[in-house]
C-alpha cells in the first residue's frame, strides 16, 4: 500500500519561517485510498550538476482544483511537471497522482493522466485527426467514442479544415490545439500542461480556456504552468508559485492577498503585484544607459 511520509518537520518550520506566502501544506490521509488528492508531491528535488532546479518541493492539490504554477524563466516549472508526470527521474521525493506513485506504478500513473508539454514532440508524419485518433488507441478509448470525440475536437479547436494535414505543416498553434486534443481524448482525471497558452491567437485561448473550465466542473484537477497573470488570475482556484526552485508562495488569489496586505502589501493587490513581490523584485531603473 502506498504510503504518503510525512514531511520533515524540522525543514517544514524553517521554511515557514523564510516563507510566508506559503501555508503550511495540508497532509492527506496516510493511504492511496484517500482519492481527495489529485496530486502530492513529498520533498521534491531535481539536481542537474550542482544546480538545484527543484528544490525539496512540498504541494499538495486537491482533486478538482485549477492549480496555477508560477515563476519566473528557469524557476523549475517544467523541470517540476516532468517529474509528475513521468518523464524526469527526480533526485529524491516523491509524487503521486491520484494516490499512485508515479515513479513505482508509472503505467497506471499515466492511464490518470493528460499531458501537455513545453515542446512539443509529435507524430510529424501524422495528420492531425491522425494523430488524435492514435492518443485515443494509446489511452484505450473505445472505437466509437475516438471517432466521435476526434470529430467533436477537431470542430470545437478549429482544426476541422485542417484535420488531414500533416501536422509538420500546422502552425505553432495549431500544434498545440492538436496536442491538447490528444492529451484530453481519453478524459484525464488530472490534466497537466506546460504553457498551454503560448503562442496561442485569443480566438483559440478563449475555446482552450472553455474547455478546461468545463473539464473541471466534470471533475478533472489541471494543474498548469503560465506566464500570463491574467489567465490564472481568471482560472486558478489556487497558485504556487516557485522561484530558484523553492516554493514560495502557496494559496488561492484570496489568501495571498490577505498576506500580501499582512505583510504590509496592498489588500487589493494583483496577482502580478504578489508574483513581482515573492519574487523579490524592485523598482529598478531599467533603462538603457546607451539610449540617453
Ligand atoms: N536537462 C537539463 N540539464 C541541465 N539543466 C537543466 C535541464 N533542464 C532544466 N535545467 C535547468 O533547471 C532550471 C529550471 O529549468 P526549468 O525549465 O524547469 O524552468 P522553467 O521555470 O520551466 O522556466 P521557463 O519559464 O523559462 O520555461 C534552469 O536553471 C535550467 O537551466
Amino acid at each position: 500500500m502506498t504510503t504518503f511520509p510525512e514531511p520533515n518537520s524540522s525543514t517544514t518550520s524553517s521554511i515557514e519561517q523564510q516563507q510566508p506566502y506559503v501555508t503550511p501544506v495540508p497532509l492527506p490521509a496516510q493511504t492511496n485510498t484517500d482519492t481527495s488528492y489529485a496530486i502530492v508531491t513529498r520533498n521534491l528535488i531535481r539536481q542537474f550538476d550542482q544546480k538545484w532546479a527543484v528544490n525539496n518541493l512540498n504541494l499538495t492539490v486537491r482533486a478538482g482544483e485549477f492549480f496555477g504554477f508560477l515563476g519566473p524563466n528557469g524557476a523549475g516549472k517544467s523541470t517540476t511537471i516532468k517529474m509528475m508526470v513521468g518523464l524526469l527521474r527526480p533526485s529524491s521525493g516523491n509524487i503521486w497522482v491520484g494516490g499512485v506513485d508515479v515513479w513505482q506504478d508509472p503505467l497506471r500513473a499515466r492511464a490518470l493522466m493528460g499531458v501537455l508539454p513545453e515542446y512539443l514532440n509529435l507524430y510529424e508524419r501524422l495528420s492531425g485527426r491522425e494523430f488524435i485518433i492514435f492518443s485515443g488507441h494509446m489511452y484505450g478509448v473505445p472505437e466509437a467514442d475516438i471517432q466521435k470525440r476526434t470529430e467533436e475536437l477537431l470542430q470545437i479547436l478549429d482544426l476541422a479544415n485542417d484535420a488531414d494535414k500533416l501536422i509538420v505543416d500546422y502552425s505553432v498553434g495549431m500544434r498545440k490545439k492538436a496536442a491538447l486534443a490528444a492529451a484530453i481524448i481519453h478524459r484525464p482525471q488530472v490534466l497537466f500542461l506546460d504553457e498551454p497558452f503560448e503562442g496561442i491567437d485569443p480566438v483559440s485561448s478563449r475555446v482552450i480556456r472553455d474547455i478546461l473550465q468545463d473539464l473541471t466542473r466534470r471533475g478533472t484537477t489541471i494543474f498548469f504552468s503560465s506566464h500570463i497573470m491574467e489567465v490564472v488570475e481568471r482560472l486558478c482556484t489556487r497558485v504556487g508559485i516557485i522561484n530558484q526552485g523553492v516554493l514560495v508562495a502557496e494559496g488561492s488569489l484570496q489568501e495571498l492577498r490577505e498576506r500580501a496586505s499582512g505583510n504590509g502589501g496592498d489588500k487589493d493587490a494583483t496577482l502580478e503585484d504578489i508574483f513581482l513581490n515573492v519574487i523579490g523584485v524592485r523598482n529598478e531603473n531599467h533603462n538603457l544607459s546607451w539610449l540617453d
